[in-house]
């Protein structure tokens, strides 16, 4: 299916093409991360660029974007040669890129952020008034919908990224890359984005589009790219490739190894269905609450099962995984493990009664860079593994073998500089690290966020062998793929359970509960099943 670069969408939009990159290489150290790639991306068009974790995709955005100088290979901009390295002005005013973590600055106003970096030629001072002005034009042209005057940490994230992409075309820029955008927005705002997104192809704004999330590569992208182990594998219109052909040329087995129906034969361990007793929870929590985020909840996870609480953004069910993993303590109620209670907002204490949690912000909560795979892997355990700063290596790296292994993360070894690692792979370092003490309870937050969809189903195997073994998991997600994994859900809705899914259930629905549709908690009860509101007057 190698083929040449697709033609633009429309035939008015034809032109030299607004980003063509050939025999890109680029090496750090000893690691080959393009092997003489190319990408071209047409006016108007929208581009995605897809591949496992590790093949080279921000790496490419790096080259494109001015910010990595390639070892070999030409980059071109409307048939134009990219400026030289160093002139960042110049690269801006050929090519945007909205990063998953907003490249705004908070404290200042959105017309403030539109307008950094230019000056008025002529005029020595800043007229506000003025300045004001000219971004509520900016913002008009580009039907963003955001007050001049507002402070960017007030915006939403959806608001941000318009921000950021009206500043880019202001810029002269006819090409925005996009890395994963969607990753904090809810459904409506994702349908939100994405027409906007149209209305500029329309316009003959081109889009490099970076995602895991193949749907959304299906219902935004006219062609696709993809990447493999640093090399370009494959280019084709999207409507030519069929999902299971994107995902043979992702992971190169032709045998659907990455087939999505993995855990529906998974026996789910519902004692209800059973017939059984209800076994003692292994995690319990009563009338947990956080004030102004979830209202009063009781929980129950018993040995062998995995609890998904799902909801968008503003659901609340990040907060209640927080609250268990005593990363925030609650307003009210209690949480236990075996029986124990643990201490409120305490992560040393949870960590003692045997809760594990891969936190959502793996950047804050998870890695300590400078420092190897083993080392991150295995922080929880330095206790055990030896004093504290004298982890002893032998232990810590078997422990990170295993994981590098089981979780496939893409490393030289486990003495290679977490900083070294991809994306997705430092994720996979962070569910290791969950993993690494042994817990009776894991909380895994959003834990498959920028992993690729075949280490998805790696990541979500060992969360199953986890509970399998006699333990106990909660998922928090709002992606159905990683709910499937549970052996029953909760959807949350601002805060508050509204259906509940046991056994066999329909996606669609699920994600209709997560948007609100459902108000009505759905589904058989089980005996001893206290996952339900309380409280609710
Ligand atoms: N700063 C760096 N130093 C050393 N190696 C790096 C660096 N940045 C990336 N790499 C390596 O280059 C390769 C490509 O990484 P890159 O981040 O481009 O992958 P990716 O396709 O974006 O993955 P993901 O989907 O996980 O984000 C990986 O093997 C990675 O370990």
């Amino acid at each position: 299916m190698t083929g040449p670069a697709p033609h633009p969408p429309h035939g008015h939009l034809a032109g030299p093409p607004a980003l063509h990159a050939e025999g890109i290489v680029k090496r750090f150290g000893p690691t080959l991360a393009l092997d003489g790639v190319r990408l071209t991306v047409a006016p108007g068009e929208s581009h995605a660029l897809v591949g496992r974790n590790g093949a080279g995709k921000s790496t490419l955005v790096g080259v494109v974007t001015g910010l990595h100088r390639p070892d070999a290979g030409t980059v071109r901009f409307g048939g134009a040669p990219a400026p030289s390295h160093g002139d960042a002005a110049a690269w801006r005013a050929r090519v945007a890129c909205v990063h998953q973590k907003p490249m705004t600055v908070p404290d200042l106003t959105v017309a403030e952020n539109l307008f950094l970096g230019r000056y008025e030629p002529g005029r020595p001072f800043i007229g506000w008034r003025g300045l004001r002005r000219r971004a509520a034009e900016l913002l008009g042209a580009y039907g963003v919908d955001a007050d001049p005057r507002a402070r960017v940490r007030d915006l939403t994230v959806e608001q941000r990224q318009f921000v950021e992409i009206a500043r880019a075309l202001s810029f002269g820029a006819r090409i925005v890359v996009l890395d994963e955008p969607t990753a904090r927005l809810d459904a409506p705002g994702i349908a939100r984005l994405f027409t906007r997104l149209r209305e500029l192809s329309a316009r003959g704004v081109a889009f490099l589009f970076i995602s895991h999330h193949l749907q959304e590569v299906y219902e935004l992208c006219t062609a696709v790219t993809v990447y493999r182990d640093a090399r370009h594998v494959l280019t084709a219109p999207v409507a030519d490739l069929a999902r299971s052909e994107l995902i043979a040329a992702m992971t190169g087995d032709t045998r659907g190894a990455a087939g999505r129906d993995r855990f529906r034969t998974t026996a789910r361990r519902s004692p209800a269905e059973q017939g059984e007793e209800a076994p003692v929870p292994v995690l319990a929590a009563e009338g947990l609450a956080l004030s102004g985020v979830y209202e009063p909840l009781d929980l129950a996870v018993r040995p062998g099962e995995v609890l998904g609480l799902a909801g968008s953004a503003s659901s609340g069910t990040v907060a209640i995984g927080e609250t268990l993993a005593g990363l925030r303590a609650p307003t009210a109620g209690r949480v236990a493990v075996h029986g124990r209670e643990v201490r409120p907002g305490s992560v040393p204490d949870a960590l003692d009664a045997g809760i594990g949690c891969v936190p959502e912000d793996r950047h804050h909560q998870g890695l300590v860079p400078g420092r190897s795979v083993a080392e991150n892997a295995t922080l929880t355990v330095a206790g055990r593994l030896g004093p504290w700063g004298m982890v002893l290596p032998a232990r810590a790296r078997a422990f990170a073998q295993e994981m590098i292994t089981s979780l496939d993360i893409r490393t030289e070894g486990p003495g290679q500089d977490v900083d070294a690692l991809s994306g997705g792979n430092q994720q996979k370092v962070v569910v290791a690290r969950a993993l690494a003490r042994g817990p009776s309870a894991l909380i895994a937050l959003r834990p498959t966020a920028g992993v690729d969809v075949a280490s998805k189903n790696a990541l979500l195997t060992v969360v199953r062998e986890f509970a399998d073994a006699g333990r106990a998991a909660v998922v928090v997600s709002d992606e159905p793929d990683d709910l499937r994994v549970c052996d029953r859900v909760l959807a949350l809705f601002h805060g508050r359970v509204v259906a509940r899914f046991d056994g066999d259930w329909d996606d669609r629905e699920l994600v209709s509960a997560m948007e609100g549709a459902a108000d009505a908690v759905t589904g058989p009860p089980g005996p001893g099943d206290d996952a339900t509101e309380r409280d609710r007057a």
